[in-house]
């Protein structure tokens, strides 16, 4: 019960700073006279405050546990990691969720080995909060119990997740590494395919200028003694529309740059030159990063394809492919003679034209052919229809994509191959790094499906964190009070349901010719009309707004279907499967057959996403879950800087602040019978000697 007697300190909301702290100084009829610690002289209504705890100004340090905390509200979750973060304490515990604020800074001394040494084998809450005492207890559970386990680091983009993941598996490395002297670990090379896939799979967003555009599970395996014995990384949803489209300030993957900056070893050899010569680069005016030199990373990204065991060879075919998409980039169409048609616009594109086809190995009057034309099967046989310019230019960029595609996830399946996986491996340890929910001024279809994980992310830990402690609970046959949680089932059933949900409506229009993006709305609309988690937003026609478990999100629709469509061209496949290159032949050895009347195979991205997803939570649901949720503390990406209201958002979305209601409602501590009795039988002697044991 608030009390609201002269002096009382309490919460206030504030405009700029969602909350204040501030002091009773007279209660007036309904209104609470109050002075912020701000210096300001307010007055609110009763219940509009919270209660501040008392010896909150003596703990300047904050409380390593949230659940320490007398009055577990939303400020004070607030100011105790605002308070830590003004330490540099990044880390805070919410009973067993760990918090992570971004320092936008180097933090050494937290990482070193004498760290990770102290540690190791630490009881979890022994010491303070830190990414390894959660990859320690981890560890500890798989193998104290012979269970997977895995952690979930979710956050939003420049949160600080990768480096989370990085310090996980930095640590992973340590407890259950090989003796010093075996050569190419395991470990090590898992460690040193990061670079590799941060060159492929990162670039400079207006959120962080190594942003992962890709999903990332890094399952470890373990013997039965605890060490490393192998390793697997899946990935999701690699943003693909970016080897194409860019806008300033963001920048197209790392290894583009890189190769350009290669010099005499290979953008020499290849062509290449400054970035702003490049289509797919130059859309961008950004082509350095802040204390990145190119030129270095070029060769750190060699260095780990040699720790990998990529040979020379596939390295020079990969970095040969890279330079075959910049110039492809190049190649500009102007109209031909007939009607709809195109051709190659000038003797630069021509040049561009012949350089890709021959750093393809693949004949190059085939490869104008397949972007120009388009072949469709009739019954009466095959046509071959010319392309206008516009869809010569689709056709080039859905070449340049979808090879860009082939060539990442090739390059996932050889570190896959060459860390090796422990098929016989009963125990593993699988780290998450996830995009965290996303909601912008303008939502695509990439927020949708990032939404949508998001979505499936949540309600794993709805069923963990929420109904499996009142499962256990009701087990237990103990009193509780059985409270509500928010339930994402019927969000999710919109989205993913089948025979109509969002992704089945979105695959029928994508199947359908003559669907646009105002026939899709449509028949959402008219599908979903009195839907209580979708609406029509107000001032379109065609864009719809989601009530996900984190708030509302406007979509736009206008490139939904485009999106959502990764055609197959059966001509594109059938050229590059006959390269005199046996890599990029490689890429496209899985071609379709040419069985369907076009030769314009739909695959649909959010279906596979949709399935992607589900083997994720499978494995997931097999395994013992640890959060890790990274916040970004700031927009600015500058140390020592703390939002707020962006934070209090994440909090939200990242389910922290639910978390820390249910675990205060609950019993936190669990033990089993034996245990219980190991530690605490000595407080009881009569019952240790004995019929007890005997029983
Ligand atoms: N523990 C840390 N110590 C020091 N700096 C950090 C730490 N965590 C994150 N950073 C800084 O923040 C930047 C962004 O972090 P990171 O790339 O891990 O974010 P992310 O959540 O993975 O973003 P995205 O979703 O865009 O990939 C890093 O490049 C690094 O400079």
């Amino acid at each position: 019960m608030l009390s609201l007697r002269v002096g009382a300190k309490v919460w206030t909301e504030d405009r700029n700073l969602a909350w204040v702290a501030a002091e009773v100084t007279d209660v007036v009829g309904k209104q609470v006279h109050l002075l912020t610690s701000t210096g300001n002289k307010v007055s609110a209504s009763p219940e509009k405050l919270l209660p501040r705890d008392a010896d909150e100004e003596e703990e300047h340090g904050g409380v390593d546990d949230m659940t320490k905390l007398t009055y577990l509200n939303e400020p004070g979750v607030l100011y105790n990691l605002e308070r830590r973060y003004a330490l540099n304490d990044i880390y805070t515990y919410t009973g067993s969720i760990l918090i992570a604020v971004n320092p936008f800074t180097k933090l050494p001394h937290l990482y070193n080995v004498h760290m990770m040494e102290q540690y190791k084998g630490a009881p979890f809450g022994e010491l303070s909060p830190h990414v390894f005492a959660v990859a320690d207890a981890s560890y500890r559970a798989m193998m104290s119990e012979r269970r997977s386990q895995s952690i979930l680091v979710s956050g939003e983009s420049g949160a600080g997740k990768t480096e989370t993941t990085k310090l996980i598996m930095q640590y992973l490395t340590y407890v259950g590494g090989r003796a010093a002297g075996d050569d190419r670990t395991v470990e090590q090379q898992v460690l040193e395919s990061n670079p590799l896939l941060e060159a492929f799979g990162n670039a400079r967003t207006v959120r962080n200028d190594n942003s992962s555009r890709f999903g990332k599970f890094v399952e470890i395996q373990f013997d039965s003694n605890g060490r490393i014995s192998g390793a697997a990384i899946r990935t999701y949803l690699l943003e693909r529309s970016r080897v194409v489209q860019i806008t300033d300030p963001e920048r197209n993957y790392h290894c583009f740059y890189q190769l350009c900056a290669s010099g005499r070893k290979d953008a020499e050899r290849y062509n290449l030159d400054h970035p702003s010569h490049f289509h797919y680069l130059n859309q961008s005016k950004t082509y350095e990063l802040d204390g990145v030199s190119n030129a270095e990373e070029y060769l750190r990204t060699r260095r780990a394809m040699d720790v990998v065991g990529i040979s020379h060879e596939d390295q020079e075919a990969i970095f040969r492919t890279l330079a075959a998409i910049l110039h492809l980039g190049n190649v500009e169409f102007s109209s031909g003679k007939e009607h709809d048609s195109s051709c190659i616009r000038d003797k630069k594109s021509n040049f561009h034209m012949q350089m890709a086809s021959d750093l393809l190995m693949c004949d190059v009057n085939l490869l104008v052919a397949i972007l120009c034309t388009r072949t469709i099967q009739t019954r009466e046989g095959l046509i071959i229809k010319a392309l206008d310019c516009n869809a010569a230019v689709a056709s080039r960029d859905a070449l340049a994509k979808t090879i860009y595609a082939k060539l990442f996830d090739w390059l996932v399946e050889k570190i896959n191959r060459s860390v090796g996986q422990d098929l016989t491996s009963q125990i593993q340890i699988g780290v998450l790094d996830i995009y965290g929910f996303e909601c912008f001024k303008n939502n695509s279809f990439e927020q949708f499906c990032i939404n949508f994980a998001n979505e499936k992310l949540q309600q794993h830990f709805n069923e963990h964190v929420f109904k499996m402690e009142q499962e256990e609970y009701r087990k237990e046959e103990i009193n509780w009070s059985y409270i509500e949680f928010i339930d994402n089932q019927d969000v999710l059933d919109l989205i993913e349901k089948k025979p109509i949900g969002i992704v089945a409506l979105l695959d029928e229009a994508c199947m359908f010719p003559r669907s646009t993006h105002e026939t899709f709305s449509m028949k959402l609309f008219q599908h979903f009309r009195s839907h209580p988690r979708l609406e029509k937003a107000k001032f379109s026609e065609t864009d719809f707004t989601l009530s996900h478990y984190a708030g509302k999100v406007t979509y736009q629709t206008d490139t939904f279907l485009e999106k959502n469509r990764d055609y197959v061209v059966v001509e594109h496949c059938s050229l590059l499967s006959s390269s005199k290159c046996a890599f990029v032949a490689g890429l496209y050895s899985s071609a379709p057959e040419e069985s369907s009347r076009s030769s314009y195979k739909f695959s649909s991205v959010a279906t596979r996403f949709k399935q992607q997803l589900q083997a994720l939570m499978e494995t997931l649901n097999s395994t013992e879950p640890h959060y890790i949720r990274c916040v970004k503390p700031n927009s600015l990406n500058r140390p020592q800087k703390f939002e707020n209201q962006s934070i209090l958002h994440q909090l939200r979305c990242g389910g922290v602040l639910e978390a820390v209601r249910i675990s205060l409602a609950g019993y936190p501590t669990r033990r089993t019978y034996s245990e219980f009795v190991d530690r605490f039988g000595i407080l009881t002697p009569e019952y240790l000697d004995g019929r007890f044991f005997r029983l």
